[in-house]
């Protein structure tokens, strides 16, 4: 595997950062939940890529209209990605691509809510998305029989470069390396843990491994 991301569902950038600069050491691509810009805005993008101007800032602005306007939004406020729904039409991920294309930035595509996800995943690479984020939210992980092996077995098939989110952790990073994905992207397993450094470490050891 290529990268770790942390994703930072919290909600207060303070408290983000804090966060970001106990695992940075581990970490490659920092994640600005959506609940965190919901909350702290395009200033909370700026103040995280202020603090950490040497990683990759992910903004997971989820965004379903206006792709053009939203990705110049997030990369003039210093994201160097921004995501897409896949869900949304082609016209949304194309003018969010033409936005990164003139910012030198890229567009990840997340599937939450799309049924085909290797299909769209393949549609948007076409697109001209950096990335797939093969992801099922908080909400469907929450849905009784949820496993992360489903987003594992779509990224082995998926022929295109993916990312895998949705409950990754210590148990299943393994499986998320082998099967192809080029980011691992952990929220819980690392914001809910008891010692974040120490998770971050470890899941970064389990990556390379
Ligand atoms: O994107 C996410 C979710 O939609 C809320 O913003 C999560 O950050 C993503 O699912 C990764 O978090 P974990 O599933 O807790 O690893």
């Amino acid at each position: 595997m290529a990268k770790l991301q942390v994703a930072i569902d919290l909600l207060n950038i303070e408290d983000a950062i804090a966060l970001a600069t106990k695992v940075a050491p581990y970490i490659d691509i920092i994640e600005l939940g959506t609940p965190l810009i919901k909350s702290e805005g395009l200033a909370g993008i700026r103040k995280m890529k202020d603090a950490f101007p040497d990683k990759l800032v992910l903004a997971d602005f989820k965004t379903a209209d206006a792709g053009e306007l939203e990705a110049n939004m997030a990369f003039g406020a210093g994201a160097d990605y921004i995501t897409v729904l896949g869900a949304t039409g082609d016209s949304t991920i194309a003018g969010a691509v033409k936005a990164a294309k003139e910012h030198g930035k890229g567009v990840v595509v997340d599937t939450i809510g799309v049924r085909d996800r290797v299909k769209r995943a393949q549609e948007a690479i076409a697109l001209g998305a950096e990335f797939v984020e093969l992801h099922a939210g908080l909400d469907e992980q929450a849905e009784e029989g949820y496993s992360v092996q489903v987003l594992i077995d779509e990224a082995a098939r998926a022929g295109v470069p993916v990312s895998i989110a949705g409950g990754v952790n210590q148990g299943s990073i393994d499986a998320v390396r082998n099967s192809g994905a080029i980011i691992a992207v952990a929220g819980a397993a690392i914001y809910g843990a008891e010692d974040p450094a120490e998770a971050a470490k470890e899941l970064r050891e389990l990556a390379i491994a």
